[in-house]
């Protein structure tokens, strides 16, 4: 199992530990456009494998794609993050470019890849991808809620002064400031719904902590976030090398379903060897389809600024 990660920034560099670490790919290819860049956090995470027992060849490369040859996961996490007081879709102007180039290398060097999308605004993002490659679209994936959701978990636990494994929650829609649509009423603890416990206030206040994780973030780092990005990614690229057919809300390209067509938006579909296997529709109050579709009309607001 050959993974490339491209962009050896905070994200793409957190992505590759993880997926190292974790041991199940035989090769990791990290690769920048930063002359020595890429080689160099690839050597650096080369000496950490006899400390952290993992077996994974970590291989850097300066824009060299033939290294990238024969990946079945490309991520993409190359382009600017945003800084505080931006929004993600204020970094379309940068990123769209790059994205286009990047996503088309690596397919002329690993015609059957599955694209794993991070770089924002991640939506519309993954909707280019779809728009300027020939890939399958069950091959294109936008990561999003996997974080989102993890962030939602985070907040849960808090307010509930509980662990965070007794606790369990998605979020779906745009990974957009206020398109994340977490989806409360449904979220567990132990199975109990949080909401036997919490007052829908101090829920309404779990939600919009969740909605802005990535913003308070940005203000505390003066750049955007690194760990549960690379975690989250590194739980998708897992998914899908080792057919595990787990649930994640994800970036899909939608064609009726919840309603919608031709965006990119998180839903939850199943992950799998052939990347996105299935997209499933689960059953949404009025309120939460309301916020859906408020969430993709902001998204499609910003897939109108691509120039395609
Ligand atoms: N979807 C999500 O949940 C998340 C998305 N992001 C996004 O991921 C992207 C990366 O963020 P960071 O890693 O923090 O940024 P960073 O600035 O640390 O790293 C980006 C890297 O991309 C490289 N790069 C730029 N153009 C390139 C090209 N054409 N080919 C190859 N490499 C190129 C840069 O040299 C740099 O090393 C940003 O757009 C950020 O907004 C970040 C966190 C979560
Ligand atoms: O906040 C950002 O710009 C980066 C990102 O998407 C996240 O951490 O959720």
């Amino acid at each position: 199992m050959k993974v490339t990660v491209v962009g050896a920034g905070a994200v793409g560099a957190s992505c590759a530990e993880y997926i190292a670490i974790k041991n199940f790919a035989s090769e990791v290819v990290i690769l920048d456009i930063k002359e020595g860049y890429a080689e160099g956090k690839a050597m650096d995470l080369m000496q950490t494998a006899s400390l952290n027992g993992f077996d994974t060849k970590v291989v850097g490369s300066t824009s060299d794609y033939s290294k990238t040859a024969g990946s079945d996961i490309c991520v993409i996490t190359s382009g600017i993050p945003r800084k505080p007081g931006m929004t993600r879709e204020e970094l379309i102007g940068i990123n769209a470019g790059i994205v286009k180039s990047v996503s088309g290398s690596l397919i002329e060097h690993s015609p059957n890849t599955i694209i794993i999308v991070v770089s924002n605004p991640m939506d519309t993002m993954t909707y280019l991808v779809h728009k300027t490659t020939d890939l399958p679209k069950n091959r294109i994936i936008g990561m999003g809620g996997a974080l989102d959701s993890a962030r939602f978990k985070y907040r849960l636990a808090e307010a509930l002064e509980a662990p965070i494994s007794d606790v369990d929650g998605m979020v779906i829609g745009g990974h957009s400031d206020k398109g994340m649509v977490p989806l409360t009423a449904h979220a567990t603890r132990n199975s109990v719904k949080v909401s036997e416990f919490l007052s829908e206030e101090r829920l309404n206040q779990v939600k919009e902590d969740t909605k802005v994780g990535g913003a308070t973030l940005t203000k505390l780092l003066g750049t955007s976030a690194w760990y549960a990005p690379g975690a989250a990614v590194s739980g998708l690229v897992q998914a899908i090398a080792c057919d595990q057919k787990k649930m994640y809300p994800c970036s899909a390209l939608l064609a009726g379903e919840y309603g919608l067509n031709d965006l990119c938006i998180g839903v939850p579909v199943i992950l799998g060897r052939n990347g996105i296997e299935n997209i499933v529709e689960i059953e949404l109050s009025a309120a939460e389809k309301a916020h859906m579709q408020e969430s993709a009309e902001g998204v499609k607001k910003t897939n109108g600024l691509l120039e395609l």
